[in-house]
């Protein structure tokens, strides 16, 4: 270098590399052109006064097109811990000179939902920012394009808009806020709200050669956030608890390096109304007001704000806008939530017992252990688990052949959901780990060195990954062009053998289950958040390098798993949302290959609530979503993948999947229920008379952890049914399941509709309402309905043994057969009673003593 023919940029890059500040080597290029030797001379000489004068060298931030156009890209600032402190300047402080940057060419966007897969591009009639990302995709992360959701991410950011990106998991959204910090040079500020997830983006993003950080307490090692704040990685990770802290040294960071973004990644949890919601998210409207160019003088434009998400309702995004300040035209951009290559279907199952876990994971032990005998269990994890197990409350040691089922309930409280978590039940950890939010994320740290972060072009650029999203691309876009025939012979067929993940409710049962499935030589590891550390972080790593078959786990094992091969995403259990269950499903089939989520649910049992701090209002949402949730399961004739888009807020397009176990079984046959609907609504009415909104007193009781009012003088459901029982022979042997359900049908026909001021997951105090009464009134017309999932349940049952003759057909049934004769058993070996001494203290206890001295 310091030939004639060098230009200011390449004087500037080698500059930096010699370590010195960006802001001072511009200036000083500036001052006296592109010849390397004068630069340096000028800084050296103290007319920049960069390194002894602190507010010197700093420069009104350019415009991001103007960045992108000046070609200026700042590289990492080498710093000393002396200078560290510099960084963080008073609010007071600004910067009166200014630096126009060229003239803007901002792109045009709108509000508009785009496809998500990609479109074939040759570069022709790219404009010069798009050929500067495709160079970047290709160079760092070995993708050919961008997809037209990211895109249009990308041109809102390149406007200075702020935007709402809902994109379906697994579609691609880190890169809308990953491509900025390459791009411009600047930092990108991402809020994260795990760890977990942190780590793993950082992991990824160093292999592709971009330098990311991440902090919070996850972090041990402390000289991280001070070199973050110096502008030493393009990508700080940070969760919503320490950006908050952090305001002040961000400010100063705008001001020498520039922010160019702020990402809030799954911002769903800045909203109430959400499943996750985190109340340190909702504080993020901070970064509004703080990184205004009203309120900072460097500032051309308010720094832009990225929200991003795979599930928010239209409530949620709302909420999402508002709670964070959001600009008034803020670009939303949703793609289709849709995911054409996964196979939904709903099963019953009691889910709680041994027999139960044989009968719906045979299939799953036999798919991973036909192939080998591996002869001996897979005994690593089985053994960490033994130890682990003695450390959970209530487990001493988790016996499959005598399942507990007794303390599911308290194993409930302990659930892994970080919002709830971070208030309750200190006593499950260790002295030293107390169970707080910075607990939880701490309990998934992966790496003891940030450093080893910090690494430049790994592995993921070589052959075998671009072969493999080449694949995956092209999958994906053979799934969502092709006709809908084309993809239900294309997915019938037997799925690959690949990865499993299992999700069940409770710490125990991960332990339970993984115990079972290792019995028969599957490669299993219990996952949940109180596991020991090295347990977790093991199991993370065995399960991406494809060691481990089935993980089964609580939702610890949660956002951002982004491993492409998953093949089952099993959920064993009611999830407490749509929401949950399709953040959970999306980790299956990353790779454009069918992939199965099926939902295991006991559907004769009303989920609850899993307790959580929540107001009232928080709780009846929370019921709103868990009883969506049971509808989802109960549904018979609804392709379920048209369900879950639809929930989210978006139009099918198509008439179904055709991979659904409702697009293949098709719906039960329809029965015309006209003299049951018309007994049901006569007992509502005889009850609550013609006026059914009468006024209602109410008394507190307690029921699923959270205290309800209940009303009173109102006959709930139950009541009803038990009296129409009582009155109809016809009815006498009629089932509460198949009754729930008919009530269930007519409330979401809009017959009848929940008579209190709760939200209930299933109608618990039925009233009429006036298309109620027309219907009732319409006495010649037929009710025709498909029996929901519930009903048809209590048919079979009802049907097996409303009579002796129907007794011996049961038989013919193997799954009635095994049922009955596991019963027989039982019957024959009753379970010894432990005797308890009868306590004289109490009335009961001398009651018990008197009974017993009789015998
Ligand atoms: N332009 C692209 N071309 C090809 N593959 C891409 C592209 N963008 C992203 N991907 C792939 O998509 C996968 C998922 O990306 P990412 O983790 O960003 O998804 P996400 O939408 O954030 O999912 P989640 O909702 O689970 O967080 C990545 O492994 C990556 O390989
Ligand atoms: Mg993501």
């Amino acid at each position: 270098m310091g030939g004639e023919n060098v230009t200011s940029d390449q004087v500037i890059a080698e500059m930096i590399d010699m370590g010195f500040e960006f802001s001072d080597v511009t200036e000083a290029v500036k001052a006296v052109g592109a010849s390397l030797d004068d630069a340096i001379e000028f800084i050296l000489n103290g007319n920049c006064g960069c390194s002894s004068k602190k507010s010197c060298g700093k420069m009104r931030q350019l415009s991001i097109m103007g960045c992108l156009q000046s070609g200026v890209k700042p590289k990492r600032s080498k710093i000393t811990s002396s200078e560290s402190d510099i960084f963080v300047l008073p609010k007071s402080k600004r910067l009166s000179r200014t630096v126009e940057g060229p003239k803007e060419c901002i792109p045009e966007t709108s509000n508009v939902v785009v496809p998500c897969y990609k479109e074939e591009d040759d570069g022709i009639g790219l404009s010069d920012w798009e050929m500067a990302v495709k160079k970047i995709l290709h160079e760092h992360f070995g993708y050919s394009s961008l997809k037209p959701f990211q895109k249009e991410a990308l041109a809102a950011w390149l406007a200075h808009k702020d935007s709402l990106v809902l994109a379906a998991t697994g579609s691609g959204k880190s890169l809308c806020f990953q491509i900025p910090a390459v791009l411009t040079g600047k930092v990108v500020v991402v809020i994260s709200p795990l760890i977990s997830l942190m780590h793993d983006q950082c992991l990824k993003l160093a292999k592709h050669g971009v330098s990311a950080c991440f902090l919070g307490s996850g972090q041990i090692d402390r000289s991280v956030e001070e070199k973050a704040m110096s502008g030493m990685y393009g990508i700080i990770y940070v969760c919503p608890e320490t950006v908050l802290r952090l305001i002040g040294p961000l400010q100063s960071l705008a001001e020498r390096r520039g922010i160019a973004l702020f990402a809030i990644d799954e911002v769903h949890c800045v909203s109430k109304w959400g499943h996750d919601f985190r109340p340190d998210y909702r504080q993020l409207s901070v970064l509004r007001e703080n990184f205004s160019a009203a309120n900072l003088k460097f500032l051309k434009f308010d720094i832009p704000l990225m929200a991003l998400t795979a599930t928010a309702t239209n409530c949620v995004r709302d909420d999402i806008l508002k709670s964070l300040c959001m600009s008034n035209d803020t670009k939303i951009i949703i793609t289709s939530f849709f995911r054409a290559n996964l196979r939904f279907s709903v099963k019953h199952s009691n889910t709680s017992s041994l027999s139960s876990y044989e009968k719906d994971f045979h299939e799953l032990i036999e798919i991973y252990t036909r192939k080998k005998n591996f002869g001996k269990r897979y005994d690593v994890m089985s053994k960490n688990l033994e130890h682990a197990s003695d450390s959970i409350r209530g487990t001493p040691n988790c016996d499959m052949f005598e399942p507990d089922t007794t303390d599911e309930v308290d194993d409930f409280s302990e659930n892994d959901n970080e919002a709830g978590l971070s208030n309750e039940c200190s006593s499950v950890c260790s002295k030293d780990n107390k169970l707080s939010v910075e607990y939880l994320e701490d309990e998934c740290d992966v790496f003891h060195d940030t450093d080893d972060l910090d690494v430049p072009y790994g592995e993921f650029c070589g052959q075998s990954l671009a072969k493999d999203l080449n694949e995956f691309e092209s999958l994906n876009e053979h799934h969502l062009q092709s006709r809908p025939e084309e993809r239900l012979k294309l997915h019938l067929g037997l799925l690959e053998e690949g990865p499993t993940i299992i999700y069940v409710p409770t710490r125990k049962e991960t332990l339970c289950l993984t115990k079972f499935l290792s019995k028969f030589g599957v490669r299993a590891a219990a996952y949940n958040a109180k596991l020991p550390k090295a347990h977790l972080r093991q199991v993370h790593k065995e399960f991406h390098d494809n060691v481990l078959q089935v993980v089964v786990a609580t939702i610890a094992f949660g956002m951002g798993i982004d491993k492409l091969n998953v093949r089952r995403i099993i959920h064993y259990g009611w999830p407490q949302s749509l929401e949950a269950y399709y953040q959970e499903a999306g980790r299956a089939g990353r790779d454009g290959k069918l992939a199965d989520c099926v939902l295991y649910a006991n559907l004769t049992r009303i989920p609850t609530l899993l307790p959580s701090q929540r107001s009232e209002e928080q709780t009846k949402q929370a019921y709103k979503m868990l009883s969506d949730c049971f509808r989802y399961g109960m549904r018979t004739s609804y392709c379920r993948a048209k369900m879950l888009v639809e929930y989210f807020g978006q139009e099918f397009v198509q008439e179904k999947c055709f991979l659904c176990d409702y697009c293949i079984k098709g719906p039960p046959e329809v029965q015309n229920l006209k003299k049951e609907v018309t007994i049901l609504m006569q007992a509502i009415i005889s009850h609550n008379g013609l006026n059914s909104f009468t006024d209602v007193s109410y008394d507190d009781t307690i029921e699923s952890g959270v205290s309800h009012r209940r009303s009173v003088g109102k006959p709930n459901l139950k009541t009803l049914i038990s009296r129409i029982r009582e009155q109809n022979q016809e009815f006498i042997s009629s089932d509460l399941l198949w009754w729930r359900g008919l009530a269930r049908v007519l409330e979401d026909k809009g017959f009848i509709m929940e008579g209190s001021d709760k939200t209930y997951v299933q109608i618990k105090f039925p009233e009429l309402t006036k298309s109620g009464l027309e219907l009732l009134t319409s006495e010649d017309e037929p009710f025709y309905v498909h029996p929901e999932a519930d009903m048809l349940l209590s048919m079979r049952n009802c049907k097996s043994y409303s009579s002796f003759a129907e007794w011996g057909k049961g038989w013919a049934d193997p799954e009635i057969r095994r049922q009955r004769l596991e019963r027989k058993r039982s019957w024959r070996k009753p379970k010894k009673r432990k005797m308890l001494k009868p306590d004289m203290k109490t009335v009961r206890g001398r009651l018990a003593a008197k009974i017993l001295k009789r015998r």
